[in-house]
């Protein structure tokens, strides 16, 4: 972990994943395939890319039972708290329909509709995460999404994970479809025999799965292409060099690629955390690809004092930030960019991972600069409601079409004359 004198500019920012050419031309024959074939392409690609033969696409109800079965009460019982603390989060980001009405008689107004379909992608391979299940799901049946699906690839057994079931089942989703990679996202997109179109497309994936997305974005929706996690930690001299530590190497085993950084006015800090990582780095069973994040993307910011390490922080805007400074909530108003601001040293970042009630996706990549957590209102869209009145239209129908007139779309004017003629 290198220790750096801050002296100008700061960045978290890596080349996003525009993939090889190979690798975007192979997305782009998948999705074509899906188009032509329907679902006997999607049966030969899971074959091909997940060694599975399956029967059928849908996720039974016996299997549902059994993945219960499996599973410990205690991971249930986990399960079903998160669930409910999310629940409560995202209920209160609920946006209604208003309509104001004006003196005149005008009646103007925004009518919040959900989307009728949506399709999660959870991701297969290497690790499982029905945490990411909840953060996608929940929001959208906050928001009233009529018809959510998941598809996710199966083992080779033709399984999918028991903890990807339950979780799905706890939150009322059944329509599991086993299928991932660019194939699922093109059933998403256009639909096959078994698998209806959506009008959006959630949740992460691989370099195949984010091309996909990318390609069929404008037919459907997408939520965002997430890069690989991010956290720093804005911290003082009296702050808490192990906890610090594990909290870097949390973010760190996701990914080579993810990055966890320290930035701090106390030199004495930057080294005993550098310490402490190596130190924790030694028990850890994901450390190779810990070791491998904190090699070559992480790192220690030492400023001149605090004021620094805040405008460090806003430079780098991270996915994930936590304040461990004296009086940390002071600091809050001073974050202008962070997906997600945690606060003093007993808010850890899994915390919000996986329990407290705020959205996991979050923007990374520097994209905190103006974007925003996943939230119901990534699951709606608006429509403006405008109801002019006789008396309304009167009173400013020649200021309508002088605009009109100004644009030279004379029958945008006529179509306001005509009723102003009309007594
Ligand atoms: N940001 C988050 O919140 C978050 C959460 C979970 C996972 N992730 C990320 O999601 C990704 C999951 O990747 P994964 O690979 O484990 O699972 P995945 O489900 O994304 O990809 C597996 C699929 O990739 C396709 N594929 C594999 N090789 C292929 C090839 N040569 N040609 C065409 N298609 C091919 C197959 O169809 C396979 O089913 C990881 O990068 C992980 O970091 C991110
Ligand atoms: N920290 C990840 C987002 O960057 C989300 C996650 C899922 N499970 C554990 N963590
Ligand atoms: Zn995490």
């Amino acid at each position: 972990m290198r220790i750096i004198e801050v002296t100008d500019s700061v960045s978290l920012k890596r080349d996003l994943d525009a993939g090889t050419s190979e690798q975007r031309e192979a997305v782009d024959a998948i999705i074509e395939e899906v188009r032509k074939r329907g679902d006997q392409a999607l049966f030969s690609y899971t074959e091909k890319f997940d060694g599975a033969q399956l029967d059928a696409l849908l996720v039974e109800e016996s299997e549902f039972l059994a993945a219960y079965e499996q599973l410990d009460p205690g991971v249930l019982k986990a399960i079903r708290e998160a669930i409910e603390n999310i629940r409560d989060f995202h209920q209160r980001q609920v946006q209604q329909s208003w309509m104001t009405t004006k003196e005149d008689g005008t009646i103007l107004g925004q009518k919040v509709t959900p989307l009728d379909a949506v399709g999660l992608y959870v991701p297969g391979g290497k690790a499982a995460y029905p945490s990411s299940i909840m953060m996608n799901v929940i929001p959208a049946q906050a928001a009233g999404v009529g018809r959510i699906s998941i598809v996710t690839p199966p083992q080779k057994e033709g399984t999918i994970p028991a903890s990807v079931l339950v979780t799905a089942k706890e939150l009322g989703v059944t329509s599991i479809y086993k299928v991932g990679g660019a194939q699922a996202i093109a059933a998403l997109a256009y639909g096959t025999e078994t698998i209806q179109a959506v009008d959006k497309i959630t949740g992460p994936g691989n370099i195949f799965v984010a091309l996909a997305k990318r390609a069929v974005f404008g037919r459907v929706d997408i939520d965002m292409i997430a890069g690989p996690s991010e956290i720093v930690v804005l911290a003082d001299a009296n702050a808490n060099a192990q906890y610090i530590a594990a909290d870097l190497l949390s973010q760190a085993e996701h990914d080579e690629r993810a990055s966890a950084v320290l930035v701090t006015p106390s030199s004495d800090l930057a080294e005993a955390v550098k310490t402490a990582v190596e130190k924790q780095l030694e028990t850890l069973p994901k450390r190779e690809i810990a070791a491998a994040s904190i090699r070559d993307y992480g790192a220690v910011y030492v400023t001149k004092d605090l004021d620094e390490a805040v405008d460090v922080t806003n430079e780098l805007a991270p996915e994930h930030l936590e304040l461990l400074t004296e009086d940390a909530m002071a600091l809050v108003g001073r974050i202008r960019h962070a997906g997600a601001i945690f606060v003093g040293p007993y808010s850890s970042e899994p915390v919000g991972d996986y329990f407290a009630g705020p959205n996991h996706v979050l923007p990374t990549n520097g994209t905190a600069r103006f974007s925003s957590p996943l939230c119901v209102d990534d699951f709606v869209k608006k429509s403006s409601i405008i109801s002019y009145s006789k008396q309304a239209l009167k009173q400013n129908g020649a200021s309508i079409s002088a605009l009109a007139r100004l644009e030279g779309l004379e029958a945008h004017a006529r179509a306001i004359d005509i009723r102003l003629e009309d007594e």
